[in-house]
């Protein structure tokens, strides 16, 4: 009985080792044109699709494997005895191997190339023939990726379980829906709020993690193609990132980054700021970020927003951290930063991820929202109470207190002074806990401060711990039915009150 493996594929990697293991498998080659011209040059015996079916490529290639021989020879139910016929009838080939990667549309769109370029970039009979395969999964086995090529040479075809087959089937088609997921999300914008009836998402594997958030938990992290945001950062030095090492780093970038105005070092336990600060140097901004919370910064993710180098290495390997994250490190600083060989070192590009989705899960379903990634600024915000801000306080420490809140777990309050967090209460389930959390931390530190709170007072409670501790400035959205409670209580204890007409919950 003849067997056969198609082969068409753009990413000829491994392409020479797999046609050998193939053919040692006693089957033949049929492949697409520049597929055959590679295997043919390899010294292969390789006949080519269209020698199959008589009829060439069309369209530039649109059209290459779509024809009743070569479906008839992937689809068949070889159990069947009409399948049989009718593919013999049609002198199809059966074919047991399918070996496909796709035209490189990822590649497209990580060059930034031109929407046409991309849409040629869409693949579509090599998705067909996977599916096929995936469909008849009992005989024929899809090869999508040469990355899956060492795993499938490991034992002879034969052998092949029928869970096995089934698996790789299943493998294959998560690899054409991520594949089209990645072309529905990419084609162009999708209007706000407008959200498609049926949704998926689709990442490749960068790596099985140890386990997730706790140790009897497996766990994997997928990436969106890039560029941009931390899933695209680069581990310099460390063990791989744990589950929780990804997600706070990425509370910590996503802050440090939104402070880029100024230099910004951000510390992170268990996705909540535990010190914020800016300065004129990155180093300073790290200095006094320690100096908040030198109890919480132990076993740490830091993050900075400009360039590390030696003088703040040094101080970085003073004390337990699990990871650093900065856009850049000197090469002296990375030298230093190696003398802590448990030490994790991030380095995350430029520029921000395109997908701004966040996505959660709920046992039975997902919740996709847009991330929560614009502040607006404090000349947006409106004065409810007390005097002007100017000369109270800095413009740097109004957006470093509305920043912040917006990263700490709900119910948040931040007070800053003079560039760095001096008070902070978050995960808290009511806001005046949260505040005595924050004030009591702050102690002194909160007299002339600033004080965020990520959303609207319901009572004036708030205000009265705030006129305790002597808070000059209070941001907060607004927009609570008790609102004149808060504007009341602040104008007659001299707190200037900014309403932000924005909250930004972090549940
Ligand atoms: N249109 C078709 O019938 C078709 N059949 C296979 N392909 C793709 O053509 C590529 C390989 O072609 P070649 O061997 O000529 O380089 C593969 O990425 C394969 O997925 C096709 N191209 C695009 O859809």
């Amino acid at each position: 009985m003849d067997s056969w493996a198609l082969i068409s594929v753009s990413d000829k990697r491994g392409l020479v080792d797999l046609a050998r293991w193939l053919v040692d498998q006693g089957l033949q080659l049929l492949a697409t044109q520049s597929t055959a011209t590679a295997l043919s040059e390899s010294g292969f015996t390789v006949h080519t699709v269209e020698s199959l079916t008589g009829f060439g490529e069309i369209l530039d290639g649109r059209v290459k494997t779509l024809h009743p021989k070569v479906y008839a020879g992937l689809l068949a139910d070889e159990s069947l005895a009409h399948h049989r016929a009718q593919r013999e009838a049609l002198e199809a080939p059966r074919i047991d191997v399918v070996v496909v990667n796709l035209y490189p549309y990822e590649t497209a769109l990580e060059q930034n190339a031109p929407l046409a370029d991309r849409i040629e970039s869409i693949d579509i009979g090599g998705v067909a023939l996977i599916r096929a395969a995936a469909k008849n999964f009992a005989r024929v086995i899809p090869v999508v990726d040469p990355e899956q090529y060492a795993e499938f040479m490991q034992k002879p075809l034969h052998e092949w379980t029928l869970n096995e087959r089934r698996l790789w089937a299943q493998a294959a088609l998560y690899h054409t829906a991520w594949y089209d997921a990645m072309i529905a999300s990419t084609l162009g914008p999708l209007p706000e709020g407008w959200w498609p009836r049926r949704w998926a998402i689709g990442g490749t594997r960068q790596e099985s993690l140890r386990y997730g958030e706790n140790p009897h938990q497996p766990a994997a992290f997928y990436r969106w193609p890039g560029p941009g945001g931390v899933a695209h950062g680069t581990l310099l030095q460390g063990k791989a990132l744990s589950y929780n090492n990804w997600a706070d780093l990425d509370t910590a970038w996503r802050l440090a980054a939104s402070l880029e105005e100024e230099p910004a070092a951000v510390v992170v336990k268990h996705q909540t700021p535990c010190a914020v600060a800016v300065a004129d140097t990155v180093n300073e901004a790290y200095r006094k970020a320690h100096d908040a919370d030198p109890v919480s910064i132990f076993g740490g993710i830091v993050a900075v927003n400009r360039p590390v180098d030696t003088s703040l290495a040094e101080a970085l390997t003073d004390l337990f951290l699990e990871v650093v994250v900065a856009p850049d490190f000197t090469p002296e600083a990375l030298a230093t930063l190696g003398r802590k060989k448990n030490l994790r070192v991030f380095q995350v590009p430029a520029g921000a991820h395109p997908m701004d989705w966040e996505v959660r899960s709920v046992t039975g379903g997902l919740l996709v929202q847009a991330r929560d990634d614009h502040y607006s600024a404090w000349d947006r915000w409106t004065r409810v109470a007390g005097p002007d801000w100017a000369g109270r306080v800095s413009p740097a420490d109004l957006r470093l207190a509305w920043a912040s809140v917006a990263m700490v777990k709900s119910n948040a309050i931040v007070v800053v002074n003079h560039g760095v967090t001096v008070g902070i209460g978050g995960g808290q389930t009511n806001r005046v806990d949260a505040a005595r959390q924050a004030l009591e931390r702050a102690g002194a530190n909160a007299q002339g401060a600033v004080l965020a709170s990520d959303g609207f007072f319901p009572f004036g409670d708030v205000l009265e711990l705030c006129q305790a501790y002597g808070i000059a400035v209070v941001i907060e959205p607004g927009g609570s039915v008790r609102d004149q409670e808060s504007v009341e209580k602040a104008e007659q204890y001299g707190i200037t009150l900014l309403f932000t007409g924005e909250r930004h919950f972090r549940h």
